[in-house]
């Protein structure tokens, strides 16, 4: 048997396992997403890219028919995202090694919509992130403890909660609590802490998946919740996160995102623990 191609690749440490899957083929259930993002029993990650040509979807979401490829998302619980930053900067590099696409600019579907990105000669990525929205205050609650924070909507939803100190003792093994009335399809939640003007430190639990060593919408919206704290709607941030830095530039509600994306490996899934997943 032939066997499922897949691809291993990252974004400041926020890993994906890669589909390609062209015409739209593949039968992605959720017990399989579960299965490949399994560090003991599939090959690990924190999310599922299926590389898919955006005419082949047969539930594209309106007003992406522009967009060659589309960036079909999973977390690693099997539910599926609006949108991933880090994500979208390996999907892109991917096809631009893949010469699927040209370096410089093109957009890329996802389910909050086009993204135009430019991918740079360096291997870097540059995300047009779409509208950046701050849409009130709730609290995160951890340990016994309360954060208050801010609510963001980056195409998905984030509550960025700023700390005076303590961001590497806090425990993210577990989900921290959230208002459901705030965020009825629950929420990154992301802790920050102001370095200097302009750089921040970062750490993230996602939704769907758990602590992870970079979140790019949650860099986005870190960005967007600490500009709006000091009273700016612009302003160019550095994000330091576990697994490395990116640079965001918030301008009028919208965002960029610039970041690494790196391949690892390649290689082929045995057909029989694909088949294994399908029916289940
Ligand atoms: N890691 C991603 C975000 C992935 C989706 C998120 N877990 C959600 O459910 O909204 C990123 O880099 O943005």
């Amino acid at each position: 048997m032939a066997g499922v191609e897949f691809l291993k690749g990252h974004g400041t440490e926020n890993d994906f396992v890669l589909l390609p899957d062209a015409d739209g083929e593949l039968d992605l259930t959720d017990a399989l997403v579960r299965a490949l993002c399994d560090r003991q029993r599939g090959l690990g990650a924190d999310g599922v890219l299926r590389v898919v040509r955006t005419a082949k979807l047969a539930d594209a979401p309106a007003g992406v028919e522009a967009a060659e490829w589309f960036m079909d998302y999973r977390n690693a619980d099997g539910s599926i995202a609006e949108m991933c930053g880090n994500g979208v900067r390996v999907f892109a590099h991917y096809l631009v090694r893949q010469g699927l696409a040209q370096v410089g600019e093109f957009p890329v579907g996802t389910r909050a919509g086009i993204r135009p990105v430019i991918a740079h000669a360096d291997g870097t990525v540059t995300v047009d992130m779409g509208p950046v929205t701050v849409f009130g205050r709730s609290t995160a609650t951890l340990g016994g403890r309360e954060y208050p924070g801010v609510a963001v909507d980056v195409g998905n939803p984030h509550l960025v909660c700023p700390l005076d100190g303590g961001l590497e003792d806090l425990d993210l093994t577990r989900q921290p609590g959230y208002d459901p009335a705030v965020f009825p399809r629950g929420v990154n939640i992301e802790f920050v802490r102001t370095l200097a003007p302009g750089k921040l430190r970062m750490r993230v639990h996602e939704r769907g998946v758990g602590e992870t060593r970079s979140c790019g919408t949650g860099t986005v919206a870190t960005a967007a919740a600490a500009l709006h704290l000091t009273g700016h709607n612009t302003g160019e941030v550095t994000v330091d996160i576990l697994g490395g830095q990116v640079r965001v530039t918030v301008e009028d509600q919208r965002a960029t995102l610039t970041g690494p994306a790196v391949l690892v490996a390649s290689g082929t899934l045995d057909q029989s623990w694909w088949d294994s997943f399908r029916a289940s």
